[in-house]
């Protein structure tokens, strides 16, 4: 963290503060379903307000692609934000120009401004520098608080930060020194275990990581990509057979670099996709060839424990299973479990990411004893797959 400024770094004390967060949270049926994004902020909005600090958000939501719409306004997300940060927050419909400009500077020390998302701009995603210096006007300094949209080379994301003194918010802080115990200068041996639908998605991310951990534990419906590259006959599972080349050269650079790879031996298989189907264990070298493998097996998960028993950091992304439907949860549940007992009891270092992967933690009940469970989706990917994140260089330039 020493390699760029923080908030103890400045004197905020009146000036207007360009905090860039994400907002970008979940909405079922009009209303917002998930806060966490809003919550993890709090801690800088706060430090900011009791310092005197005259606070503008920038943020965007969702992806509009024609300017202005009612359904990607951050309006709604004002209220709710006021309710979490316990201080009025007030909503300006832009986010440059006079309406822009002349609020921000109105506003008092301690007070908090929501800018209009910026994506209602073609500037914005450009990252355009005129834009970015019509975002600047409203500013004397930049505050990113945004890991989670630091893949992004936008222009309140990238471009500001050329063109005020920048720093990095709490979260952003919080997030860049739990990744670097996670991936950076972790404590070994370090065990990632990655999961979820498809290899295609994660390519980058298998390559980089059997050249930096000690065991790469592969689970989900990726594993049976895996499993068919080695002549497994995976029966009806979800694989991605085209890609059995890259699953064997990803196998081969693990033997190269010493990375340990644990592949399920056994499997919960199912002829349906659906909840409570019936089901039963199988070892992986016996799946039937109308059935599917949705979960790996009692035995796999005792050999995950085991991994999880010998490391000293485990990063994760991706459930084991098709976690959605019980009973095929039961494995992530259960590795999720004991992680958190290892973080609690044995001074594990937990990290781990992904909106399927929080949401799995969830519904173990275990995010709270995670070391740290990071809410970014492609910007925890793009981390895990070794890549400088624009948002996050940028404040390492300035
Ligand atoms: N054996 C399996 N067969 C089919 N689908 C599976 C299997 N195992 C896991 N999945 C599915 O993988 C999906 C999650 O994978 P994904 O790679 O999207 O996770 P993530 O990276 O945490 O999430 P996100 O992409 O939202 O950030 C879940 O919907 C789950 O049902
Ligand atoms: O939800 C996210 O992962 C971030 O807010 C980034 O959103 P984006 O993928 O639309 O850039």
């Amino acid at each position: 963290m020493a390699a760029f400024r923080t908030l103890d770094d400045v004197d905020v004390s009146n000036k207007r503060v360009l905090v860039r967060v994400d907002l970008n949270v979940p909405v079922q049926d009009g209303k917002i379903s998930d806060t966490t994004r809003i919550e993890r902020i709090k801690p800088t909005i706060t430090e900011l307000a009791d310092k005197g600090a005259r606070i503008i958000l920038l943020a965007h939501f969702g992806r509009p692609k024609n300017g202005p719409d009612e359904t990607n306004s951050l309006k709604p997300v004002a209220e709710v934000a006021a309710g979490i940060f316990g201080r009025p927050v007030a909503f300006v419909p832009d986010c440059i120009g006079d309406v822009a400009e002349a609020s921000a500077a109105a506003i008092q020390g301690g007070d908090i401004l929501l800018f209009e998302n910026t994506r209602f701009h073609n500037g914005e995603e450009k990252n355009d520098p005129e834009f970015a210096k019509a975002l600047a006007r409203s500013g004397d300094i930049f505050v990113n608080d945004a890991f989670s949209a630091a893949h992004r080379a936008h222009a309140s994301t990238e471009g500001l930060a050329h063109l005020l003194p920048a720093y990095a918010g709490r979260t952003m802080q919080a997030e860049l020194d739990a990744l670097e115990k996670g991936l950076g200068n972790p404590k070994r041996p370090v065990v990632a275990i990655v999961g979820g639908a498809k290899v295609s998605t994660k390519i980058d991310l298998l390559q980089n990581l059997v050249g930096k951990v000690d065991a790469l534990v592969i689970g989900g419906g990726m594993a049976n990509t895996f499993l068919a590259a080695q002549g497994i006959d995976v029966g009806k599972s979800l694989c991605e057979h085209d890609l059995a080349e890259t699953a064997r050269s990803i196998l081969k650079a693990a033997e190269q670099s010493e990375c340990a790879i644990v592949l399920p031996t056994d499997a919960v298989v199912a002829r349906e996709f659906k909840a409570n189907a019936e089901n039963q264990v199988v070892s992986v070298d016996a799946v039937p060839s109308d059935a599917m493998i949705l979960d790996v097996g009692p035995q796999t998960v005792g050999a995950i424990a085991g991994w999880i028993d010998k490391a000293a950091t485990v990063v994760w992304n991706g459930p084991l299973g098709a976690f959605e439907i019980a009973p095929f949860d039961k494995a992530t549940v259960a590795a999720a479990k004991h992680a958190a007992a290892r973080t609690t009891d044995g001074g594990l270092v937990s990290v781990a990411g992904g909106g399927d992967t929080v949401s799995a933690l969830n519904h173990a009940g275990v995010e709270d004893q995670f070391t740290y469970v990071s809410t970014a989706g492609g910007a925890f990917l793009e981390w895990m797959e070794g890549k400088e994140l624009p948002g996050v260089q940028v404040l390492k330039q300035t």
